[in-house]
């Protein structure tokens, strides 16, 4: 089969993950015979450089006719006071929110090989760990009124942000994470501070709503805090966590130390439809730009997720799995994952190996 795949490499470290997602997509390609046909296009920092706009129109016509959308990341700060006020970051919320992508799924999953990367302690996390994080994408503070007003006395002035949610907001992201929970484990706990917040009752009201279509599922409350201290202390008590934009932003973050490093969790946002914009859930990461440190795997996890969800390719999917897991068998480690008694690579020999072990299939365990 062909596929139109968007790429939209950004900043930072983000064009040289997305090399290494490409490569790896093109191994794919090779062995299961599909052509992945890629229109690259600006966003971020990259858009208003060339094209005074985080986020051009052609970008975003060019996304709505694709199969699916692949993003590196976004900013730096280079960018963080530009003339027109436009930023990188505006690109990124305004694509996810043009395609309609209000669901994000963040799967904080520990491999096995790096229950030592990881700073929890080895009693705590056990061998394995799987929590999947849902996010609701779209609204949210992130997309509330932002205003600053300006007053005589320079000390009373002030700056608003608005957390906003709606019935059918909340409703539609915790049908899409008790679904996940349905085919998961059942439990499910929705994340908020309904003990301030009029946006959290409300979450809690309708989740009592919906919960009721989902009677196997196992749900919970907790609030925010209390679930940043957990996911620290008790990780394997998780299994689905459902939260607003904002918290699943920062819990997500948390949770991926989890995993041992940001440059392990992938993401993949959706809406209705099949079309998904699969990123890293990490940023530009601009200290380490340019230096062939990043580790790639976040992307190249995200890749799999699109082969999944976007253009239905399970298997596909599952073989960059496996040979992320088998390079992590290897002891090859960029140095964010980096362990005592492993080899140090670079983002793109990781790539490299990655791509060698799709490419061996089976026979993976010979590199
Ligand atoms: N989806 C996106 O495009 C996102 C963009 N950003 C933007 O990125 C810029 C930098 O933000 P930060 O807060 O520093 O977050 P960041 O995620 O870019 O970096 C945080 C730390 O994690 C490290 N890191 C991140 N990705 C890594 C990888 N693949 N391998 C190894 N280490 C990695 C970085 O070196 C840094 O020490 C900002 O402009 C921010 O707004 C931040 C988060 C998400
Ligand atoms: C612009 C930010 C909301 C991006 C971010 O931190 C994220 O999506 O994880
Ligand atoms: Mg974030």
């Amino acid at each position: 089969m062909n596929y139109k795949i968007v790429t939209l490499p950004g900043d930072g470290i983000g064009p040289e993950i997305m090399a290494q997602a490409v490569k790896v997509l093109d191994e794919v390609g090779n062995r299961f015979g599909h052509t992945f046909n890629y229109e690259e296009h600006l966003i971020g920092g990259a858009g208003i450089d060339e094209l005074g706009s985080s986020l051009p129109q052609a970008t975003i016509d060019a996304c709505k006719t694709s199969d699916a959308v692949l993003l590196g990341a976004v900013g730096g700060p280079k960018w963080d006071t530009t003339s027109n006020g436009d930023r990188p970051e505006k690109g990124l919320l305004k694509i996810r929110e043009t395609l309609g992508l209000f669901a994000n799924f963040r799967p904080a999953l520990l491999y096995k090989q790096l229950q030592h990367a990881s700073p929890l302690k080895v009693e705590v996390i056990g061998d394995s760990l799987d929590i999947l994080i849902v996010r609701e994408l779209t609204s949210g503070i992130y997309f509330g009124r932002h205003e600053r007003t300006i007053c005589d006395n320079p000390k009373d002035t002030y700056a608003e942000d608005v957390e906003y949610y709606n019935v059918g907001e909340i409703e539609r992201i915790l049908r899409v994470g008790f679904d996940s929970a349905m085919k998961r484990n059942k439990k499910v706990v929705v994340v908020d501070k309904a003990n301030v917040l009029a946006t959290s009752k409300l979450w809690r009201e309708v989740t009592q709503e919906v919960a009721k279509d989902y009677e196997e599922v196992d749900y919970s409350f907790m609030y925010v805090d209390n679930a940043a201290m957990q996911l620290v202390a008790n990780p394997k008590q998780f299994d689905v966590i459902i939260t607003s934009n904002m918290f699943g932003d920062i819990l997500s973050d948390e949770a991926s130390m989890l995993t041992g490093s940001i440059g392990m969790l992938a993401s993949a946002s959706l809406g209705e439809g099949t079309l998904g914009l699969y990123e890293p859930s990490h940023g530009s990461a601009p200290d380490i730009a340019g230096q062939n440190k990043a580790n790639p795997i976040a992307t190249i996890l995200s890749v799999a997720m699109m082969l999944r969800y976007s253009l239905g390719l399970e298997s596909e999917a599952q073989a960059i799995e496996k040979a992320v897991e088998c390079v992590l068998d290897k002891g090859y480690r960029t140095g964010d994952i980096m362990s005592v008694g492993c080899k140090y690579i670079g983002t793109k020999e990781k790539g490299s190996y990655i791509c060698e072990a799709i490419k061996l299939g089976n026979e993976q365990r010979r590199i």
